[in-house]
């Protein structure tokens, strides 16, 4: 497989809190990447960056053949490259179909009839087709995670990045999520998800990543990484001699 997402030897840092230290990795098309790492690791701000709402302070992120380290957000979206946040952010005086329409005419480029189809298609695919004409701020806390989820995917990206979309709901809620992303990667989009829920992730992803500093401490199948005495040690906190 070819990779669609390229990151060579990324650097960022808030004066001393350093989020991306020579970060490098890749990710090929259809692979669903999982990546966890303590509080204050650096994952939103690897996202930031890889969106282009951060800027790196060196270092290359290549997106489907092209550099794409110093184009802006905007662009980065329009080319494929979509995220959900971590906390819910809809235009919550919109309707949730409204929510799924910006995104397919802003980030999809898509018009008209066309933008409103796959408006209706991503609020089906998410499960939120019966709340097309609710206030998106009146939605209960899995329903605005399934819309964070169609807005990403509204803007028909090669790359959907999800930022700790599982947190904070029941194990039903958070069942149903997995079954729904499992969908989504299926469908061919490729997947970069953080997430402090490890059964979600292990349920997903076919490579783990783990972050800690900003730095990689351990990336390969996840059972052998969750295995692994560093991923113990700095991520769950049992000593390696344990
Ligand atoms: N814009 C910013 N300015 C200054 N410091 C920042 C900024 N963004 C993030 N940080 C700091 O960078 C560090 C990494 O933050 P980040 O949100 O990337 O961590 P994280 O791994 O996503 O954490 P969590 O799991 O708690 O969401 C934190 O110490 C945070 O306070």
């Amino acid at each position: 497989m070819s990779a669609l997402l390229s990151i060579k030897d990324l650097q960022k840092s808030f004066g001393a809190v350093i989020v991306a230290d020579a970060s490098s990795f890749d990710v090929a098309q259809g692979e669903a990447v999982g990546i966890l790492g303590p509080n204050g690791a650096g994952k939103t701000s690897l996202f930031n960056l890889i969106t282009g709402a951060l800027r790196a302070d060196a270092g290359t992120i290549h997106f489907d053949d092209q550099d794409i380290t110093k184009i802006s957000a905007a662009a980065r979206c329009k080319l494929g490259v979509a995220r959900s946040f971590q906390i819910p952010q809809p235009f919550a005086g919109m309707t949730v179909f409204e929510n799924a329409l910006v995104g397919a005419t802003q980030g999809g480029g898509l018009r008209g009839r066309e933008a409103e189809v796959h408006a209706l298609d991503v609020l089906d695919e998410t499960g939120l087709a019966d709340k097309a004409n609710m206030r998106a701020g009146s939605l209960s806390l899995l329903e605005r995670k399934r819309l964070e989820l169609a807005r990403a995917l509204s803007a028909k990206p090669k790359l959907l990045l999800l930022d700790e979309i599982a947190g904070g709901l029941t194990d039903a809620e958070c069942g149903a999520l997995i079954d729904t992303i499992k969908r989504i990667h299926a469908n061919g989009t490729t997947i970069i998800w953080i997430e402090h829920v490890v059964h979600a992730l292990m349920a997903v992803a076919e490579r783990l990543i783990v972050i800690d500093f900003g730095r990689k401490i351990a990336e390969g199948e996840p059972k052998a990484v969750m295995d692994s005495p560093e991923v113990k040690e700095i991520y769950l906190g049992i000593a390696a001699d344990a």
